[in-house]
Formats: structure tokens, C-alpha cells, sequence
């Protein structure tokens, strides 16, 4: 018996160390008495077992047997004498038998021991191997829970343990007991030992794991590997009829996939070699007809399972959770560790299923976010979404459908898209806010009349919303200028966006104030005589005048300075007559300067003249040319426009990729005209597609109007702008001569703007520039206009009313019927107050209750109609 093996015996030890110092160890033979008590009781096959698999420790072994022991009438000195045997004995009785390790999984051993087995010499390396292999596969443990059933037990894939009938199952010796030669049979089924050492490694370290289904109570070893009912053990050997009906559940170690190898019976190796033919045989006889497939394979298809077990299973396997528990299960079975698919000696109508099944999961895993969160989703769930949609699809789909609808993807939307998408909701919003502005806001401006030139004039002028911006991109007008008895002055911008939930659209109406905005209805003359004709009138008498263009690309800006270049032209050549005035041209690319007056563009440095009141720059060697007539000075300009270098972009078609400067000078007054027409301010969006080269150009180009927006502040807070601030561009350094002469510098900044809802950032922030550029010249004047137009349009609250207003409020309310209550207040009775007043305040005021509610109805009245108008 293995317990009483001596450690001279031992042929593998578990590790080098170990075999030192088991080569010297003798283990004493148990008392024969208890030897043939643990025999008598079918105990020995047991202790056997515990001993391959390495539970050698005397407290585990009580209590794992304790039970037993007790049961089978060992006393207490008795089963500790058994403990300290098996404690002392070999762990190992076969060469073959994995070595536990620390985590209770077997492993051959790692020095490079030939393996009488099989003769192979293992290294350390395939011993790596050995323990990955060793990794148990808990279909046989699970499967041997069904063991109860003969007939149906299953044969194991791969060719693990079969199960050995009972006929040939008579217990035998293992070939492996040190000393004891290994049969000829067993080598040959050396794979088939191997799975079985690998199935039963792994009871051990289940029985450490605090995870363990069963808390790694001993019990489960107990059941997992059931002592073998000797055949001439009789049933009435049973000391209890409980203990009775657990020992006939139990069956023959070895029928049971997965069980230990059982101890052979020197002179039992042809038995077993019959045994293991056997078995095979009737493995090839029934390759379907299988349990252990169930419950091996549905724990892979997680949450799943269930369905499957029931479907699946007709037979004892659809017990198999009761059972799984019962026993407390071991490891929870894995599929995929030292067996082919299960799958592939199943029915085939399963396979499919299962497959199907398996497929479906694998969907669902994919598009489950987490599967930690089970909790239903309180947003819409996923949809599922076709091969054929890719985002693209998605794009299309979500612009014909209302955001507030399950956004599947929100980041998919951009504004401009949702805006397109919801384009009537915000036009009728749009046009019920414009509804409610007075058509007869007052101006100071006739329209007639030139404003007072202020040294920085800051306009506004919008162009119309294009038929194919319309076609093309759902857009629409987002700019209102607000009409006036007079002259615009003020415009509004509907942002149309959404809140942050991407559903609640809301427009945000922004209003701005200019010396004057000009609608896309706008003659190019008018615009020039607002804007531009004071200038040249200035400058014809002897001033420096700047006009410059400022707004997003494709906003109008060269549209605007062509009319404005020619009507100046026009202005001059009227009063002045021939060789009075010249015209030069260049244009400005980043730091570069090029004329445009010479037909191959030559390259102009700007050299810094020095002057008394400060220094400026020159384009050094520009071509001033003579006009002789108005028509040559129109020809001269339009020739050098053309040489300007323009290419196409998203916005514009034509759009100029440079700053263009056009110095007029006046040769009899030194008065000098600059027009200036910037390029285009872009957003990233807008260069997105650009080459590199491209988007450097447009960066110099943002830097550029970012250094002409420093100095202009500057001039329009009438400070001297400061030198580091001219030459932060070239295109500061060369409008430094007429931004600096701050007596006699006039400019005017037009601001062009583009109607369409996509282009609503770039006109705000063109807005926002020109808007603070006036602000600071004019302080509060154009805050008056703000705040006198708010209070127009919208009634003020109670709350704010004056005492004065309170009054007449009273006198004038409800036809004056609660004129009275005026003298039962005292005179500086203030909105505030008033609003402050309960019902039974009004109630004793007015008299009576009816009066005093009707009263308190009407201030709560005019309180909800002042919120309403409210911007
Ligand atoms: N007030 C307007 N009335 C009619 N059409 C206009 C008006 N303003 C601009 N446009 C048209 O819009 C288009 C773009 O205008 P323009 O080229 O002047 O823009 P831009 O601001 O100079 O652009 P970029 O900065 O890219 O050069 C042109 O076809 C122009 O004719």
C-alpha cells in the first residue's frame, strides 16, 4: 500500500532538494492493523489518492478523512497514526505524477529526469509545459459527478481518462506504486495518466482557493473522489443506511473522468491493458452519446448557458447546476485546456445551435460597453446597426431626424449640421424675434448725412446669403440689421445652437452697434459714401486716411474694396487734375512683400524710415505709377488686383491669399489714401484640407490681423501705439505711417459678414473684434444706444419701476380704476415695493377683496409679460 512505501523507493521526488533528502528518509509502515482496517473499509484507495495529489499534510488529511475514518471505526490514535504515516510518505508515487505546486497544480518536475513512463528525458523547459498541460480541465470533475449513471457515461475528448467498466474495473495496483514496474499498458497510456494526474491537480489548490464555490470545504474532496466501492465490500459493511445509499452513489474511482489513477494490484497489468482497450472501444462505440460536453462547454458561452442547458440536455446533465453545487464543483470547468472542442463529437444539430448560440453572444459582448454594468440603460440603447451603415450613413440619417431623438453618436454632429438639420425651427424663431423688434428705432444718423469722422470709423456691412449656400447646405439668414428711421446702426446675430444635451435647441439673438450697418440690400455706393468718402476727402486735404477690410473669407471684402478703390478714384481725379496723384500697389504675403504693379511681381524689402514723430516702414522700390485719367488709375488698379494671389478654399472660389495695399498718394497736399484689403481670417476648419504650406499661410495671415487688431486698439483709445506693437507683421509695418499720425490719422474699419447659420462663429468673431474696436473709441455712447434700444424693446420689470412709474402704473391700469390706491401710498412707494405685495396687502389697499385680487392679478400680469421680453 502506497502509505507504507518506503522514501528508498521513491523514484522521482517532487524537487531536487526534496530528493536529497527523501533519498535518506525512511518512512515507517503504518501499523498492519490499521493498514487492513483503511483495506477493509475501502479507505486505502482513498489515502492513495490524497497522496498523488500531493495532500500530504496531516491536518488536511484529517479533514479530509476524518469523516471516513471515524465512520469506518478508526479511533482517534488510530487515524493520527494514519496521518503521520501518509505525512511522512512520498508525495510522489510515480515518476509520472506531477509535482504540486505552491498552487496546488502538478507538474512534472523540473530537473531533467527520464521518466520511466515513457523514457523521455523531460527538460525544464517542456516541465513548463508539463505544468501549463497540468492546468486541470474540470470537464472530467464535473463530469464525474454524473458518474451515478453508468450507462451514460461519456467518454472524454482527447482521449482523457476513459471510463473503465466496472467488468475490467477491479481494483488493481497502479503500475507507478514506487517499486512496482509499470505495466506495458499503462505506458501506453501514459497520456491517459497524465490527464489523469492533471484532473485530479486540481483539488488542491480549490481546496486553499477562498473563492471556491463550496468555501473549500472538505466535503468536496470527499464527493470529488469518491472512495471506490470494493466489490466485496456488501452494503451492510455500511454503518449507517445514509451512509449506505452515499457509498452505493459512489462508484469505481476510475469510471469517473477525471478521478486519480487507482493503485494497481501487482499481476493486474494485462487486466488493466484490457480495461484500457475496453474503453476505448467503447469510446469509439459511443461518440455522441455524452454528458460532460453540457457542462463543459456552456460555462465558455457565459450568459448564455442556461438556455442551454436546458435546451440541450433531455437527460441526468439537466440536473447539473443541483449537482454542480451539491458538489461543490471544484474549479469551474473551462473549455479549451488539453482537449479538442467539444464541439466536434457533439450532434451535429447541437454543434449548429451551440455555434449559432455562440455567435449571438459574441454580438452581444461586442456591442455591450461593459459587462460589469447590467443595469438597463436610462439614455437609448445602441442601435444596431447594419453593414452597409458606416458614419457616413449615420451623418445622412441624423440630418433628417430631430436631434432629440436617440443621437445615436452625438459627437457626430456638428453644429452646422444640427442647425441645417433643424433649419425651420430656428428660421421661425428667428422670424418671431424680428417680429417683435419696432421697425422705428431711432438713429442719429439720417443717412444722408456723413457721421462725424472719428479717427477709427468702425462699419458693418453684410452680403447676401447665396442661392446655392441655400441649395446646397440647408443654410440660412442668421444676420437681421435692425431697420431704422434713419440709418442702421445696429444688427442681430442669431446663434442658433443647441444646449449640451444636443436635443433643447435655443438661438442666442446678439446684438451689436456700429457707426452703421449696411443690410445685404446695400449699394456699393452707399457704402462708399458712408465709409469712404470722408476719408478721400481727408486725405485730399492733406490727411492720411486708411480703409481697411476686415472679415472672414468670402464675406465680401474685395467686393466692398473694388467699389470703394473705383469710386475713390473717380472722387480724386474729379478735383484734382492730371499728375497729382500717384498709385502704388503690393501685397503682402506673411512676412513677404511683392509689388503688384510690376508684371513679374518682384520681391520689396521694407526698409524703416526714421521720422521725428516716429519711425515707419517703406516698401522700398515700389513702382508708383501716374494716372493720367480716371479710367487709367481704374485700369492700373484693376491690373494689379488681378496679379494678387488668390486660390480656392472652402468659402470663396476666388479667395485672396494675401493682404493687398493700394497707396494713393497726394502729391500736392502729401495727403495719402491707403486701402487696405485683408485676407481672409480662417478658422481651422476652413484650411483643414490646405497643404502645409497652406496652413502656415493662412497662420501668418490670423498672426498678421491679430498685430493690425493690437495697434487699432491702441488708436482708438487715442494712445500712441507703441513700436514693438508695428512691428510684430509686415503688415503693421507698413500701415505704421498712417496709423500713427493720430492727429491727422483717419481710419475706417468695414467689417464684412456673411449671412449663412454655418458661417455664425466667423461673424461673430468679426463682430466681436469690431465691436470692441469701436467700443473703446467712442466709450459710452454706443452703450447708450445698446441699452436705450433694450428698454424700447423690452418693458421693465416692476421691480425696477420708479416711484413716479409705480404711480402712474396705478393710475392708468385697468382704465384707472385703481387710481384711488395711488393716494393710500406714500410717494416713494417703489417697484420693488410693489412687487413685494401679497393679496391681502392689496386687498386691504384697494377695500375689498375683489379689488385687492384683481389688483395683485394684474402686477403679477405685468411682471410674467416684462419676463417675456426680457433678452
Ligand atoms: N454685397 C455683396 N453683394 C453681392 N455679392 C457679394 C457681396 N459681397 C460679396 N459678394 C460676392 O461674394 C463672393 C465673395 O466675395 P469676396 O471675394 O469679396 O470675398 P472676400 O471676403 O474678399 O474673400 P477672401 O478673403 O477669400 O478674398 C464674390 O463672388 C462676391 O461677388
Amino acid at each position: 500500500m502506497g502509505c507504507g512505501a518506503s522514501a528508498s523507493q521513491v523514484s522521482v521526488p517532487k524537487r531536487p532538494s526534496q530528493l536529497l533528502r527523501r533519498s535518506s528518509h525512511e518512512v515507517d509502515n503504518p501499523d498492519p492493523e490499521l493498514q487492513l482496517l483503511l483495506e477493509n473499509h475501502g479507505l486505502s484507495t482513498q489515502m492513495q489518492s490524497l497522496q498523488q495529489l500531493g495532500v500530504t499534510k496531516p491536518g488536511h488529511i484529517a479533514d479530509l478523512l476524518v469523516t471516513d475514518l471515524e465512520e469506518a471505526g478508526l479511533s482517534r490514535v488510530q487515524i493520527r497514526q494514519l496521518q503521520r504515516a501518509v505525512a511522512r510518505a512520498p508525495a510522489s508515487t510515480s515518476s509520472e505524477s506531477p509535482v504540486v505546486s505552491p498552487v496546488g497544480i502538478r507538474a512534472n518536475t523540473g530537473d531533467a529526469a527520464t521518466t520511466p513512463a515513457n523514457g523521455v528525458t523531460v527538460s525544464p523547459k517542456e516541465s513548463v509545459h508539463a505544468v501549463q498541460d497540468a492546468i486541470p480541465d474540470p470537464a472530467p470533475v464535473v463530469a464525474a459527478q454524473f458518474a451515478a449513471i453508468p450507462a451514460s457515461i461519456p467518454s472524454h475528448p482527447n482521449g482523457q481518462p476513459k471510463p473503465i467498466t466496472s467488468g475490467h474495473g477491479s481494483l488493481k495496483e497502479p503500475g507507478n506504486i514506487p517499486g512496482l514496474d509499470v505495466s506495458p499498458a499503462d505506458k501506453l497510456c501514459a497520456d491517459d495518466g497524465t490527464q489523469m494526474a492533471r484532473n485530479t491537480g486540481q483539488a488542491p489548490p480549490k481546496e486553499k482557493t477562498p473563492t471556491h464555490q463550496s468555501g473549500g470545504k472538505p466535503p468536496l474532496y470527499k464527493n470529488a473522489f469518491p472512495s471506490p466501492k470494493s466489490p466485496s465490500v456488501s452494503p451492510t459493511q455500511h454503518s449507517s443506511p445514509a451512509r449506505a445509499a452515499t457509498d452505493r452513489s459512489r462508484i469505481d474511482s476510475r469510471t469517473i473522468p477525471g478521478s486519480p489513477p487507482l493503485p494497481h494490484s501487482v499481476g493486474d497489468d494485462e487486466d488493466d491493458a484490457h480495461a484500457h482497450a475496453d474503453s476505448n472501444i467503447e469510446n469509439a462505440a459511443e461518440p455522441e452519446s455524452t454528458l460532460e460536453f453540457d457542462v463543459t462547454l456552456l460555462p465558455e458561452l457565459a450568459s448564455g448557458k442556461e438556455d442551454l442547458v436546458q435546451g440541450y440536455v433531455p437527460s441526468p446533465a439537466a440536473n447539473a447546476p443541483a449537482r454542480l453545487g451539491a458538489f461543490g464543483a471544484g474549479p469551474q470547468p473551462q473549455v479549451g485546456r488539453g482537449g479538442p472542442a467539444p464541439s466536434a463529437q457533439m450532434p451535429a444539430a447541437l454543434r449548429q445551435r451551440l455555434e449559432a448560440r455562440e455567435e449571438e453572444l459574441r454580438g452581444k459582448r461586442k456591442s455591450r460597453p461593459s459587462e460589469k454594468s447590467d443595469e438597463p440603460r436610462t439614455r437609448s440603447p445602441p442601435t444596431r446597426r447594419s453593414a452597409s451603415e458606416g458614419p457616413s450613413a449615420q451623418r445622412v440619417q441624423a440630418r433628417g431626424r430631430p436631434a432629440s431623438v436617440g443621437a445615436v453618436g452625438r459627437q457626430m454632429f456638428d453644429k452646422n449640421e444640427l442647425r441645417a438639420a433643424h433649419r425651420d425651427l430656428f428660421v421661425e424663431a428667428i422670424e418671431k424675434y424680428q417680429a417683435k423688434i419696432p421697425a422705428t428705432v431711432d438713429s442719429k444718423a439720417d443717412g444722408t448725412h456723413l457721421p462725424n469722422l472719428k479717427p477709427v470709423q468702425v462699419y458693418a456691412r453684410k452680403r447676401p446669403l447665396f442661392s446655392d449656400e441655400t441649395a446646397k447646405r440647408n443654410d440660412f439668414d442668421v444676420l437681421h440689421v435692425i431697420p431704422a428711421k434713419g440709418a442702421s446702426e445696429q444688427l442681430v446675430l442669431h446663434n442658433c445652437l443647441f444646449q449640451a444635451d444636443l436635443r433643447t435647441p435655443m438661438v442666442h439673438h446678439l446684438r451689436f452697434a456700429f457707426d452703421r450697418v449696411f443690410s445685404h440690400e446695400a449699394r456699393d455706393e452707399e457704402v462708399y459714401q458712408v465709409c469712404a468718402a470722408g476719408l478721400v476727402a481727408a486725405a485730399r486735404a492733406g490727411q492720411a486716411s486708411t480703409v481697411l477690410m476686415f472679415g472672414q473669407t468670402g464675406s465680401g471684402k474685395t467686393h466692398t474694396m473694388r467699389a470703394i478703390e473705383t469710386l475713390a478714384a473717380e472722387d480724386l481725379f474729379r478735383d484734382l487734375g492730371k499728375n497729382m496723384l500717384s498709385i502704388s500697389f503690393v501685397e503682402l504675403r506673411g512676412a513677404r512683400c511683392f509689388d503688384l504693379q510690376v508684371a513679374n511681381l518682384p520681391e520689396l524689402k521694407l526698409r524703416e524710415v526714421r521720422e521725428a514723430s516716429a519711425n515707419f516702414f517703406v516698401p522700398e522700390g515700389a513702382v508708383e505709377v501716374h494716372p493720367q485719367s480716371v479710367g487709367e488709375a481704374c485700369a492700373i488698379i484693376q491690373t494689379a488686383r488681378q496679379r494678387r494671389a488668390t486660390s480656392v478654399t472652402e468659402a470663396n472660389d476666388e479667395s485672396s491669399r494675401s493682404h493687398a495695399i493700394c497707396t494713393i498718394r497726394l502729391l500736392d497736399t502729401g495727403g495719402c489714401l491707403t486701402l487696405v484689403d485683408c485676407a481672409g481670417t480662417e478658422r481651422r476648419k476652413d484650411s483643414a484640407n490646405h497643404t502645409r504650406e497652406r496652413q502656415h499661410e493662412g497662420a501668418e495671415i490670423n498672426a498678421s490681423l491679430y498685430a493690425l487688431k493690437e495697434c487699432i486698439r491702441f488708436m482708438s483709445t487715442r494712445q500712441r501705439i507703441p513700436q514693438h506693437a508695428f512691428r510684430a507683421s509686415a503688415l503693421t509695418k507698413l500701415l505704421a505711417r498712417s496709423l500713427s499720425r493720430l492727429e491727422t490719422s483717419l481710419l475706417a474699419v468695414i467689417c464684412t459678414l456673411a449671412p449663412a447659420a454655418s458661417d455664425t462663429e466667423h461673424t461673430l468673431s468679426t463682430l466681436r473684434t469690431g465691436a470692441a474696436l469701436r467700443v473703446k473709441s467712442s466709450c459710452g455712447t454706443e452703450r447708450e444706444i445698446l441699452q436705450s434700444v433694450s428698454a424700447k424693446n423690452h418693458d421693465p420689470h416692476p421691480r425696477q419701476w420708479s416711484p413716479h412709474e409705480v404711480h402712474g402704473w396705478l393710475r392708468n391700469v385697468e382704465n384707472g380704476c385703481f387710481a384711488d390706491v395711488c393716494a393710500a401710498l406714500p410717494a416713494e412707494f417703489t417697484g420693488q415695493m410693489l412687487v413685494r405685495l401679497t393679496e391681502a396687502h392689496c386687498s386691504r389697499l384697494c377695500g375689498s377683496p375683489t379689488r385687492g385680487q384683481l389688483l395683485f392679478e394684474l402686477l403679477r400680469e405685468a411682471m410674467r409679460s416684462s419676463n417675456q421680453t426680457q433678452p
